[in-house]
């Protein structure tokens, strides 16, 4: 749900104005500080150029944010996603992302990241979330859940208005509800990630905007690796605030 965000989030800050949006694809509005692309550069030094305010992407779990977040009191939106569905989309990502550890086979790559707990994945445990909700209770910090945004886009929208301090008329809402539609989204070569060089991703092998829907992992996991995952779920989530549905 990351690029889902920050698309509406670009829609938020320029008021629904879908031209200004695209101005570039949102790896270049959206510094993302820890990549380092050959071809596209250093995402730190990219925000680094950028005057402020600047609306910045990291996939790094809470503890290793650059303390200037904090102490520059930033506002956060920290974009969370059930984590059997974030599993399968990972996998799909891993597939057609060419410098990631290769993993062709789903059962594999379901043992050995989530139920494993080994880091083959690009991005550490898979698990951050309780980390986060543990340490930021009191910061300026709002939640984008993708099940929410995908069952009630026009809330979530005007929520993350509310956070980024923009009010946001019916039709704004309505526009941006529109634009950041999976089907509209991944028609659009600015947001749809399709610009980031082909020595990062092969599309051919799966799209990036693949399915965006809520409840895939049910054409993925077995019985036995549900229940696994449900343990280390339980056990790992404990004491966390985040509730994440599964039956859908
Ligand atoms: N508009 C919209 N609606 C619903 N879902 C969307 C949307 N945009 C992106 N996506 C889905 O988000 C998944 C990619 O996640 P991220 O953007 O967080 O990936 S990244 O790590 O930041 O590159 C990936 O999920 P899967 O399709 O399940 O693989 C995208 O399809």
């Amino acid at each position: 749900g990351t690029t889902w965000t920050q698309e509406i989030v670009d829609l938020i800050q320029n008021e629904g104005d879908v031209d200004l949006t695209q101005r570039a694809p949102t790896h270049v509005s959206f510094p993302f500080i820890e990549w380092i692309i050959p071809s596209i550069g250093s995402g730190l030094e990219q925000a680094n150029a950028m005057p402020s305010p600047r609306t910045l992407k990291t996939h790094l779990p809470f503890q290793l944010l650059p303390p200037s977040f904090l102490e520059r009191n930033c506002q956060i939106i920290y974009v969370a996603r059930n984590p059997k569905d974030n599993l399968v989309s990972y996998y799909h990502f891993h597939r057609m992302n060419k410098p990631l550890p290769h993993s062709t086979v789903w059962a594999r790559f379901c043992q050995r990241t989530a139920l494993a707990g080994h880091l083959e994945i690009s991005l550490g445990q898979h698990f951050h979330t309780l980390h986060h909700t543990q340490r930021c209770f009191h910061l300026r910090t709002v939640y984008s859940v993708h099940q929410d945004m995908y069952l009630n886009p026009k809330h979530e929208i005007w929520k993350l208005g509310e956070f980024i301090g923009k009010k946001l008329d019916g039709s704004v809402l309505g526009k941006i509800v529109h634009h950041t539609s999976f089907d509209v989204m991944k028609q659009n070569p600015m947001a749809n990630c399709s610009a980031v060089p082909a020595e990062v991703t092969d599309r051919s092998v799966s799209p990036f905007m693949r399915k965006g829907a809520v409840g895939d992992w049910k054409n993925h996991f077995i019985v036995a690796q549900n229940e696994r995952f449900d343990e280390d779920y339980q056990r790992r989530m404990a004491g966390t605030s985040l509730i994440f549905h599964f039956q859908f």
